[in-house]
């Protein structure tokens, strides 16, 4: 299975191989949207957290936010992954907290990768890791993913999805606006 039919999904419905992260604190709903469009592309996907050394688990669910330090070899194995996806070439997306200004640069240095951040209230946040079952990450964390979080620039290549509508809404907005993006540029093409 895999390269061919994936590709020839992905070509089926418009949308050209992108290489995105998608960003956020926790609960904004990474997971629900990577696997979403991963699924709905064709695309490879690979869950961030399950690239945290044990160390990195065990430090946040005993209550303790992760350090500078303690991220750098999880951002390195995920900036690995996205790295052999970019060389492969046929589209992936990956869930990844990207907190940090510089976090985000240490994953697409040297690679064509986009972010995609989920915008969601405190309150829907708080609401959604109390509810939320069998998930390592309590939500007295909350407040220190909050403050430990630096807005995306206007430099950066940061795409905001509003996380408070239903998947779908969202999927299928972004979906509209990987074609959108595609049918200018070939218009541009044929312009010239
Ligand atoms: N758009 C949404 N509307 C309502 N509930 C949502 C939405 N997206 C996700 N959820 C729910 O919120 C919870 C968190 O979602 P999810 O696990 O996808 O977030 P996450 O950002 O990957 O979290 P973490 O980084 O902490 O693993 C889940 O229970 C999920 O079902
Ligand atoms: O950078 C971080 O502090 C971590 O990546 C967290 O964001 C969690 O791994 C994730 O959100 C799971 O809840």
């Amino acid at each position: 299975m895999g390269t061919i039919e994936t590709a020839h999904v992905s070509k089926a419905i418009g949308v050209r191989p992108r290489f995105l992260v998608v960003m956020g604190v926790s609960g904004t709903g990474k997971t629900t949207i990577a696997t979403g469009l991963a699924t709905r592309l064709g695309w490879h996907f690979q869950e961030g957290d399950a690239l945290h050394p044990q160390s990195n688990v065990d430090k946040m669910s005993s209550g303790q936010p992760l350090t500078d330090e303690d991220r750098k070899p999880w951002l390195e194995l995920c900036h690995d992954w996205l790295s052999r996806e970019v060389k492969a070439g046929h589209g992936a997306v990956l869930t990844c907290s990207a907190l940090k200004r510089i976090y985000r640069e240490q994953l697409r240095r040297d690679l064509p990768v986009e972010f995609i951040h989920i915008r969601v209230a405190r309150d829907t946040l708080a609401d959604r890791m109390t509810h939320r079952k069998g998930h390592f990450m309590p939500p007295s964390l909350l407040p220190s993913q909050l403050s430990t979080f630096e807005e995306p620039g206007d430099d950066e290549p940061v795409i905001h999805v509003c996380g408070e509508d239903h998947p779908d809404v969202v999927l299928e907005k972004l979906i509209q606006q990987f074609r959108d993006e595609e049918n200018q540029k070939e218009l541009h093409a044929a312009v010239g």
